[in-house]
């Protein structure tokens, strides 16, 4: 049974992404004024209902900041080599600032070869292996947007990263790798769990700060936990009662000193965080 929730320990992820959304709107406008018009491109494959309301959520915050969105819709049946001659286009186009191809793609195309075509400087997600492989020699500069929301979050809320226990659980490239590599730059000792991990409790609770994103409702109980711990919940988890994250808020929240909720935690940092690469990459080509 769940008590009373106590709203002090619910990390406002809504209200820090419109923060950064401020600080973007700012820099965007400065950009404006030296005739640099930020310009992002959404590249969709197919038609997954939710791929397309992230896409939809992205162009939205593009709007808000002021900057220009364009939307490339291909159908499901496109062949990889069609993929990339389009990504080969918006490379050339000096116009376009940003290239960002939604995930995940249909299955006959690989995912990494057209991350690997995309021009690294215009690669707002992070996910270009030039990108990454700064990221892992503490060069952090276009990073995949969801683990550097949630560092954002821990600067927001004063959370000292060094010498703490950092538990990752999921070793996606989007998420679980490169935010062991981001806890990792700043000296917390880091652990990451996976589904091939044996005993993940006896990880979990000596955690001081948990990040979990792997899409299973409410993995994470309240007896997985230590007292005191910093919860980043990424799951994302659709059923007939609504959106549940990877944890289950409403127990673990009594042991937690902070915790995002799902919808409103990390979610909305990472469209934030996107928004101000963005301008990083119309900064840096000057376009
Ligand atoms: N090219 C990319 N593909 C994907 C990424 C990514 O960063 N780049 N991440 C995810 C999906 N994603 C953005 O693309 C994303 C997912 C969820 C949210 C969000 O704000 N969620 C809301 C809840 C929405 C709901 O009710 O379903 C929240 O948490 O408050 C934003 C972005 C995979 N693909
Ligand atoms: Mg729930």
């Amino acid at each position: 049974m769940s008590d009373a929730i106590d709203s002090s320990k619910i990390i406002d992820g809504k209200a820090v992404a419109q923060k950064v959304e401020a600080e973007v709107s700012k820099t965007v406008a400065a950009l404006k004024e030296k005739n640099i018009f930020p310009k992002l491109v959404t590249v969709l494959v197919g038609e997954d209902p939710a791929s397309q309301m992230y896409v939809r959520m992205k162009h939205k915050a593009c709007e808000r900041v002021g900057i220009l969105a364009e939307d490339c819709i291909l159908p499901a049946t496109i062949t990889e080599s069609e993929l990339l001659n389009k990504i080969q286009a918006l490379n050339a186009d000096k116009t376009v600032s940003s290239i960002l191809v939604q995930l995940p793609l249909p299955k006959h195309i690989s995912a990494q070869t057209i991350m690997n075509a995309i021009d690294p400087k215009k690669d707002a997600d992070g996910f270009h292996p030039f990108n990454m492989g700064n990221l892992l020699i503490n060069e952090e500069g276009l990073v995949p947007c969801t683990p550097k929301g949630i560092i954002r979050l821990l600067e927001e809320y004063k959370i000292d990263v060094q010498g703490k226990n950092a538990v990752v659980v999921g070793h996606s490239n989007v998420v679980g790798k490169p935010m062991a590599a981001m806890l990792l730059n700043r000296n917390a000792t880091v652990s990451v769990c996976h589904i091939f991990t044996k005993d993940l409790k006896s990880y979990t609770i000596e955690a001081d700060i948990l990040v979990i994103g792997v899409g299973v409702k409410h993995l994470i109980k309240e007896d997985m936990v230590k007292p005191g711990v910093v919860v980043f919940d990424v799951g994302i988890n659709q059923d007939s009662t609504g959106t549940h994250g990877d944890v289950d808020f409403a127990n673990v929240i009594h042991k937690a000193s902070l915790i995002t909720p799902v919808p409103g935690g990390v979610g909305p940092m990472t469209i934030a965080i996107l928004m101000s690469h963005v301008v990083k990459c119309a900064e840096t080509i000057g376009q």
